[in-house]
């Protein structure tokens, strides 16, 4: 499990006492705001190769990575300095080859499938390209999250849908087709789908990349804002200093190394 730096003698003691609470209300009662929580993400010790035999090539060289509820991280670096390997890495939709990466709670190095299939759940994804699908409208592109979680009916989904549209401020948009909304309104789409689910981590690979300035601010804000609301930390590969300031914590990373780890 990851490792927990709160007070346990003092959260014990809660805990007994209310024992349907969970890790994060304990703490939330027993810690300052951001110390000693249970980090969603911890990584120690990642290596990654790409290729094999003489063409093998490492990529990432001992890497250690947390990151606790709440926070918005920015993963900054040049090109190539492996950021989006590290982010495809602790999204489960790579397999770790060396070292330990808990998400949410679960041990990737060495998961299942099936295991990488439960991490990715809780997980909302933002790309660059908003990869929405072109022949459903806004609403529809949001409720397929949903083919996830077969245990949410099909109108629970369609009003968490309309509900996280009109949060994001397209509850005039819902029945249109993405090629009839803006570069912006589309990646707000991409933030509703990402959030609707109510994620424990978001992962977002470059996000505002597409967008002129105003729409990327528009939409590091919502995303920052939303995901404070839900509690949700954010991790966000990003080259655009444009949205530094979002950032509680930037890790810099260079030729696969964790750079510096700045406040
Ligand atoms: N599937 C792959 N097979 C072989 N090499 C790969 C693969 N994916 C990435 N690489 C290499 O790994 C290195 C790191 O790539 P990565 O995409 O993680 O960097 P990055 O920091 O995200 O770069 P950028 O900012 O340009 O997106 C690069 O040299 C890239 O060519």
């Amino acid at each position: 499990m990851p490792l927990s730096v709160g007070n346990k003698g003092t959260d014990a003691a809660i805990l007994k006492s209310n024992p349907m609470m969970t890790v994060n209300q304990i703490q939330s009662l027993t810690e300052p705001e951001g110390v000693g929580k249970v980090p969603v993400v911890s990584g120690r010790g990642i290596c990654h190769s790409f290729g094999e035999g003489e063409l093998k090539k490492q990529i990432l060289f001992d890497v250690a990575v947390d990151i606790v509820p709440g926070e918005v991280v920015l993963l900054t670096g040049p090109s190539g300095s492996g950021k989006t390997t590290l982010l495809t890495l602790i999204a489960g939709l790579r397999d770790v080859q060396e070292g330990q990466l808990f998400v949410l709670g679960h041990e990737l190095h060495g998961a299942t499938r099936d295991q990488l299939v439960e991490v990715r759940r809780k997980i909302g994804f933002i790309f660059q390209a908003h990869n929405l699908l072109p022949f459903l409208s806004t609403r529809q592109n949001v409720e397929l999250v949903f083919e996830l979680h077969p245990n949410v009916s099909a109108d629970e989904a369609r009003d968490r849908a309309t509900r996280m549209l009109q949060l994001v401020g397209l509850g005039d948009r819902l029945d249109y087709m993405p090629e009839k909304l803006s570069g912006g309104q589309k990646q707000r789409v991409a933030v509703a789908r990402a959030l609707v689910a109510g994620p424990q981590l978001i992962l977002a690979d470059e996000p505002t990349a597409a967008l002129d300035g105003k729409s990327g601010r528009a939409v590091v804000d919502l995303l920052q804002q939303l995901a404070r609301e839900q509690g949700c930390p954010v991790l966000m590969v990003t080259h655009d200093t444009r949205v530094l300031d979002v950032a509680d914590r930037v890790i810099h990373m260079e030729d696969g190394r964790i750079a510096e780890n700045a406040q």
